[in-house]
């Protein structure tokens, strides 16, 4: 388990600096299921997670909504039968922050 996972956000500040291309790759290594990817120009953290049905699938956005809400940093949850994908990235600086890192860190600790 990375020590991201040990770690909490903290509060998302327009002035805060989006993480450099070498603490990208850094990070990406505790995370190396999840994607980088840029969607209309913003950078983002992206992985599908897999389910036997909607119903695990639906138990399993929950709780990353829960992990949301205790952290204060929130993804966008898509649901579908079967399938869960969950993208991060900081809303108030368009882009990646360690916020983001953190949280991926601790949605995959979900499944363990
Ligand atoms: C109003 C603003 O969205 C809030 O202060 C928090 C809540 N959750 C958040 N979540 C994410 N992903 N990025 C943010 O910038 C953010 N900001």
């Amino acid at each position: 388990m990375s020590d991201l996972t040990q770690q909490k956000c903290e509060a998302c500040r327009a002035d805060a600096p989006q993480v450099s291309e070498q603490e990208l790759a850094e990070l990406m290594r505790d995370i190396p299921d999840w994607v980088p990817q840029v969607r209309d120009g913003v950078m983002q953290l992206e992985r599908e997670f897999k389910f036997k049905n909607f119903k695990l699938a639906w138990a399993f956005s929950n709780q990353v909504a829960e992990l949301a809400e205790a952290e204060f940093h929130h993804p966008s949850i898509l649901l579908e039968w079967g399938k869960v994908t969950v993208t991060w990235w900081t809303h108030a600086i368009n882009g990646l922050h360690k916020n983001d890192f953190i949280c991926a860190a601790k949605t995959d600790a979900l499944l363990k």
